[in-house]
């Protein structure tokens, strides 16, 4: 029996003369890494910011695990089951590793703001309780030892690896990695497809926004092809690789 974690259809989304997305749609299965791909301007980010409740869309229908899904604010999406990383880190930068962890955590707590503006005794033994968690989050991702080091004085793929421990925090349905890879050396790439296969290994899904091809050939399970806002291709990465219409997007903008 499939077990589809989101369905997406017919999302379309115009800016004024620009039609960025035209009837995209994909399935997701649980434990699936699924890759969205595409050249440059493509309209992979703007789908994520759909999907994410960051633009409403045209028109498109959501569904996630098996429930009418209505994208809407950020702290929504993410109560709803979907967490995300972004292209350009958003970290709090002053706040330490911990700290950012905790704060993803958050979202899935009982005490509420009441709770911890009279530090009441529920609310102190739920912030040991996340402290814990995201401590564990951070040994997860490799960066433990960092728990108490600022944010912004982490390396670049230590801040990506940070970013993914938030999302996890929030025990997403489906993590959404916007450019894991970006700005990566070639090791820290290696470590983070590890990373990203451990994740899947622990049965969470993953969709990925990625330029790497090979990491996405090698990590991606199924593969989706934007060209100008229109899906080209849809299948496993092998068949998308050989498909002409996604070999000519991809030669003919440079890529
Ligand atoms: N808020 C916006 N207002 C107007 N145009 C936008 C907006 N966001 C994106 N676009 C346009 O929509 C198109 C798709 O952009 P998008 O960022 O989704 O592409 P992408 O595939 O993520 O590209 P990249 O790989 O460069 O990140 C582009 O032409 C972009 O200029």
């Amino acid at each position: 029996m499939s077990d589809t974690i989101l369905k997406v259809s017919g999302v379309s989304k115009r800016f004024g003369g620009l039609q960025a997305l035209s009837d995209v749609g994909i399935h997701i299965e649980r434990g699936q890494v699924y890759g969205l791909i595409g050249p440059n301007g493509a309209g992979k980010t703007t789908f994520f910011n759909v999907l994410t409740g960051l633009y409403t869309p045209d028109s498109g229908s959501f569904e996630l695990a098996g429930k009418p899904y209505k994208p809407s604010a950020v702290h929504e999406v993410a109560k709803a089951g979907i967490a995300r990383t972004f292209q350009n880190i958003r970290l709090f930068a002053d706040m330490t590793a911990l700290e950012n962890v905790m704060v993803g955590r958050h979202i899935r707590t009982k005490s509420g703001l009441i709770g911890a503006v009279l530090r009441t005794p529920g609310f102190k033994a739920e912030e040991a309780a996340i402290a814990k968690r995201s401590q564990e989050l951070l040994d997860y991702v490799g960066i433990g030892k960092y728990a108490d080091f600022k944010a912004r004085t982490l390396s670049y793929g230590d801040q990506r690896r940070l970013e993914i421990a938030r999302a996890l925090a929030t025990d997403p349905q489906l993590i959404a990695l916007d450019e894991p890879a970006a700005g990566m050396n070639a090791t820290e790439k290696v470590q983070l497809r590890e990373l990203i296969d451990q994740i899947r290994k622990d049965n969470r899904t993953i969709l990925l926004i990625e330029h790497d091809v090979k990491l996405v050939m090698g990590l991606c399970d199924r593969v989706t092809v934007l060209d100008y806002g229109k899906q080209i291709a849809e299948g496993l990465p092998s068949e998308v690789q050989k498909n002409e219409k996604v070999i000519t997007a991809y030669l003919g903008t440079g890529h």
